[in-house]
């Protein structure tokens, strides 16, 4: 079977359990061959982030285009684009090179706090990446900021889901690893035809999460590149990401990383179910 080439631009992650090691990680677990475009470099660790140095524009460009010009990009994913400058390149590149199946990650915060994109680039993101994709994946408290809503329920959830619909984005999935008051950590799904997806499994008491925001979408991308519909992918996206929370490495001090490894010797289906 032909290897499909997926993308990932993204900042890098000292660390290696989130950003660009997280999801080239992902793709080479998920048998996909993983290219990059490197935004910005952060000096990170399970502790927290310590230094964010965006790297010039002209170089993303370039790295844009030695990708464009030499691979098929069957699917790609966004995740820390830092600032609206490097929003509206990227956003261009994509139109350019005609890219589809466009996962857009709209990182904004770490976990210790540390922030990852502009507050004024949100805009951007909004305006310019947004209507380009076909499924954004906001935690919950980006949900909140794309949405302008606060979600404390099932009917907050859904009404912040149409809000961030209507930037002309094809699907919204909106993540539920920060519900900490739930047993479940439920996975939330609403295309613009009305299509509604609910995945649960599981809430796991770890602190061994750092990254998984970043495993999960880039798993989405690899599932799409492999041709695989929203519900199939979507399925493996949180198979794979329960397995890397589930058998953590117990590295580092702090939010420690994901095993990335877990989901091939250990995919059982048995925790995670939709909801009807
Ligand atoms: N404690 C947990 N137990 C089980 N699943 C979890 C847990 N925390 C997160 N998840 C799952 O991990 C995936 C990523 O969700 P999450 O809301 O943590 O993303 P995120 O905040 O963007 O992550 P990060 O910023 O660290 O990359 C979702 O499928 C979510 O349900
Ligand atoms: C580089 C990078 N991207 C994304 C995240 C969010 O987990 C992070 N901590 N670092």
């Amino acid at each position: 079977m032909e290897l499909k080439q997926v993308l990932t631009i993204a900042g890098s992650d000292s660390g290696g359990g989130a950003g660009i090691q997280a999801d080239i990680k992902t793709f080479q677990e998920l048998s996909v061959f993983g290219t990059s475009v490197i935004t910005a470099v952060t000096a990170q660790n399970t502790l927290g982030v310590t230094d964010v140095a965006p790297v010039p524009l002209n170089n993303i460009q370039k790295q844009l285009e030695a990708i464009g010009e030499d691979f098929e990009i069957a699917a790609l994913k966004t995740g820390m684009l830092f600032d609206a400058e490097t929003i509206e390149l990227v956003a261009k590149y994509i139109k350019h090179y005609n890219w589809q199946n466009l996962i857009v990650d709209p990182v904004m915060i770490a976990k210790g706090g540390a922030s990852l994109l502009k507050e004024e680039a949100s805009e951007a993101l909004i305006m310019d990446l947004l209507p380009l994709a076909a499924v954004v994946t906001p935690n919950i408290p980006e949900a909140e900021a794309l949405s302008n809503i606060r979600i404390h329920d099932e009917e907050s959830r859904m009404e912040a889901a149409k809000a961030i619909l209507s930037t002309g984005v094809r699907g919204i999935l909106i993540k539920g690893g920060h519900g900490k008051e739930s047993d479940f950590a439920e996975d939330f799904y609403l295309d613009r035809h009305g299509r509604m997806l609910i995945l649960r499994a599981p809430r796991k008491k770890t602190n061994q999460t750092h990254g998984t925001g970043c495993t999960f979408s880039a798993a989405l991308a690899a599932e799409f590149a492999k041709g695989k519909s929203i519900e199939e992918a979507f399925f493996i996206a949180k198979q794979f990401v329960h397995a890397a929370i589930t058998n953590p490495l117990n590295i580092g001090a702090g939010h420690g990383p994901t095993n990335h490894a877990a989901y091939r010797s250990n995919s059982s289906k048995e925790s995670i179910q939709y909801v009807q």
